[in-house]
This record gives structure tokens, C-alpha cells and sequence, in this order.
């Protein structure tokens, strides 16, 4: 089974790579013929080429990309409230920081999937199977993941040299987001005793907030903490959806999630608070503040669809199209925080 959900995953990407026209293998095989070195090289490199591409399509999946969302919109809100501060923001600054928030957060799902895999946790119905389905093997996920943490740490020094923060402040932010992405399942795997949840809201909200606004200003301030407040929330609604779908699982693999510990029905009542707390605050600020705050609020038809799957216990897709909403949602706030009229938005 596995060996067949392997070979159809490879074929899907074989497809893909050949914009899925089975003339081109027919193709070239008869410009086999015309190459210097004879058809067996060509149908050599050409087999080599496809392995690369495959290998990399294996890569990229493994990363699951599709959670990236959670850590670039608190970096594009760090940048945004930078923005709104100082009248300026560094665009450099701005894509370094995006890339060691993004490198980090990748070696984190590495990380997940490694130790998922090794402790039992992931299995053939996973959301995550390139190990289970022997897609990549586990030495490769160990390397990509050395080489991710590896090249977040280059990035950050970069950073020193752009930026005018102070290096303890740098690598005090850095050093934290690395290691939190390392122990959320690695170590003493704070994912496995129920802390994954506070994890998340404090990397993927205050702390990649922080980190991004920093870089651009130069010093470490308050006000990122409490901006981030909406968009944590609703990255936590990601996370939650995701842990209460696997709750059975989980439960069966001995592990605790706070998911497993309320139960079913006060899941469903903390991912409607987690989903819908901020559009409140959205529109508390729209209200006594500016206007330009009620952009998020255009979400808001996306997020009712997911209110009706959870409660109605369709968890399949849900944390993708919370991670979809989370995307829209946090591009919306950063328009709004670009948008607002000068010294109309609340400072501390
Ligand atoms: C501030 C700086 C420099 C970096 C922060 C960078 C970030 C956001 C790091 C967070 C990394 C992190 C905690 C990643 C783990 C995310 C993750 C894999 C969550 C889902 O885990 P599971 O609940 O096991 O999901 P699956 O069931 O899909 O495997
Ligand atoms: C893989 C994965 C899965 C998730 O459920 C996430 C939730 C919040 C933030 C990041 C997540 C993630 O990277």
C-alpha cells in the first residue's frame, strides 16, 4: 500500500514535470538518436534530470508550504508597523527577515516530521506522510533540516549587518524562535505534553512580530506584542483544527494535546474563539480607531463555512482552509495598518 502510494505520489510528479504530456517521453526518445554522445547518455541525463526534479518536488512537499502563511504575515505586520512608526521600512531588511522566519519555520515542520515518524505518531492516513510513504528518508529530512537551521542562521547574521538592532536582542529573538521550532517535537518535545499550543501562539505571534518590526527600528518594543494579538489567535485556530482532527490518533499514540484534554465539544467552542475573537478586536478597532481596521472583516464570510465543517466534526480540510484564511486575513491587516491616517492607530 505504502509502496504504491509512493509510486503514485511519484508519478503525479513526474506529471507535473512534464506538463503532463506523455508525448515527451515519446519525444525524447527519438532525439535520443540525435545527441553526440549516443541515445544511452541522453536517456541517462534525462532520467537524472527527472530524479532531481522529483527529489526537489519531495523537498518542497515535505516543507508543507501550505502553513507558510503563519509566519510571513507576522513578518509583513512587524514591517507594517514599522512602517507606521517610522515613516520608512527597509525593504532588504524586510526579505532577509521573511526568509529566516520562513527558513526556521520550514526546519521546524522537518523537525515535527522527523520525530512524528520516529515516535509512531504519523501513519498512513497523516497529513504528513513523506516518511511514513518512504517519499524521502529520514536522513534526508535530518539533512534538509541541518541545512534549513543552518541557512536561518546565516540569514540572521546578514540581519546584524543590516540592521541597527543590538546583537543580544538579535540573537535573544533568533536563538528563541530556533529553539522553539526545534523543542516543539524534538527534545523534550513540548508538542507531545500538551504545550504545542502556547508554542505557536508565542512564535508565530509576539516573537515573529517582535523579530521583524526589530530588525527594521533597531530596538525591541511593546506595541508589536499587542498587534500580533489577532493574528496569533488565528494561526492558533490552525494548530487546534489540525490537533482536534488528529485527536484519535494522537490519543492512541500516548500523547497529550489540548485538544485530547478538553475534549470534542470544548474544542469546537475554543476554535469558534479563536476564530472569531478577532473580528471582535477588528472591529473594535475600526470602530474607535480608524476605519482602515475593518479590512479583515472581508474575511469574515470564509470564516463561518469552517465554524459549520468543525461542528459538524468534517475535520479534513479545515486547518488548510484556516491556513488559507489566516493568509487573506493577515494581508488585510497589514493593508489596514498601511492604510490608516497618520498617529490614528492606538500607540503605547
Ligand atoms: C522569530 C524567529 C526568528 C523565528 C520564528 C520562526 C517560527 C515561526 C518558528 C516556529 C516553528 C514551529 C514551532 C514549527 C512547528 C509547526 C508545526 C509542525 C505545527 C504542526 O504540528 P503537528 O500538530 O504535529 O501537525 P501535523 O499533524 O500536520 O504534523
Ligand atoms: C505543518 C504545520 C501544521 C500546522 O497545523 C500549523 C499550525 C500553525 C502554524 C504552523 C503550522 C504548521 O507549520
Amino acid at each position: 500500500m505504502a509502496k504504491e502510494l509512493k509510486q503514485s505520489r511519484a508519478e503525479t510528479f513526474v506529471l507535473a514535470g512534464s506538463n503532463g504530456h506523455n508525448g515527451q517521453q515519446w519525444q525524447t526518445g527519438l532525439s535520443d538518436f540525435n545527441h553526440p554522445l549516443g541515445p544511452d547518455h541522453k536517456s541517462r541525463m534525462s532520467r537524472v534530470a527527472s530524479d532531481v526534479r522529483l527529489k526537489c518536488a519531495a523537498y518542497v512537499l515535505a516543507l508543507r508550504p501550505w502553513s507558510f502563511s503563519a509566519s510571513l504575515t507576522p513578518v509583513a505586520l512587524g514591517g507594517a508597523l514599522a512602517y507606521k512608526l517610522e515613516g520608512s521600512v527597509d525593504l532588504v531588511i524586510l526579505m532577509v527577515c521573511a526568509v529566516t522566519v520562513l527558513v526556521v519555520h520550514g526546519a521546524g515542520n522537518l523537525v515535527n516530521t522527523y520525530y512524528d515518524f520516529s515516535k509512531g505518531i504519523d501513519h498512513k492516513k497523516s497529513d504528513d506522510r513523506t516518511l511514513v510513504d518512504e517519499i524521502l528518508a529520514p536522513q534526508d529530512v535530518v539533512m534538509f533540516g541541518a541545512l534549513l537551521y543552518s541557512l536561518g542562521c546565516l540569514c540572521a547574521t546578514l540581519l546584524y549587518f543590516l540592521s541597527t538592532l543590538r546583537l543580544e536582542h538579535l540573537a535573544l529573538i533568533y536563538f528563541g524562535g530556533l529553539s522553539s521550532s526545534f523543542l516543539y517535537t524534538g527534545g523534550i518535545g513540548l508538542k507531545y505534553v500538551a504545550l504545542g499550543d502556547v508554542v505557536i501562539l508565542i512564535t508565530f505571534g509576539p516573537l515573529a512580530v517582535m523579530f521583524s518590526h526589530a530588525v527594521q527600528v533597531g530596538y525591541l518594543s511593546v506595541l508589536p506584542l499587542v498587534y500580533a494579538i489577532p493574528l496569533a489567535l488565528n494561526t492558533e485556530a490552525i494548530l487546534h483544527s489540525n490537533n482536534t482532527r488528529d485527536m484519535d490518533s494522537d490519543k492512541q499514540a500516548g500523547i497529550v494535546t489540548l485538544a485530547i484534554l478538553i475534549g470534542p465539544t470544548l474544542s469546537y467552542v475554543l476554535y469558534n474563539m479563536l476564530l472569531f475573537v478577532p473580528y471582535v478586536l477588528f472591529c473594535l478597532l475600526a470602530t474607535r480607531y480608524t476605519i482602515s481596521m475593518a479590512l479583515p472583516l472581508l474575511t469574515l464570510p470564509m470564516a463561518f463555512p469552517l465554524e459549520k465543517h468543525f461542528r459538524s466534526r468534517c475535520y479534513a480540510k479545515i486547518p488548510q482552509k484556516t491556513a488559507k484564511l489566516n493568509l487573506l486575513m493577515g494581508i488585510f491587516y497589514v493593508f489596514g495598518i498601511i492604510l490608516a491616517p497618520p498617529g490614528s492607530l492606538p500607540s503605547l
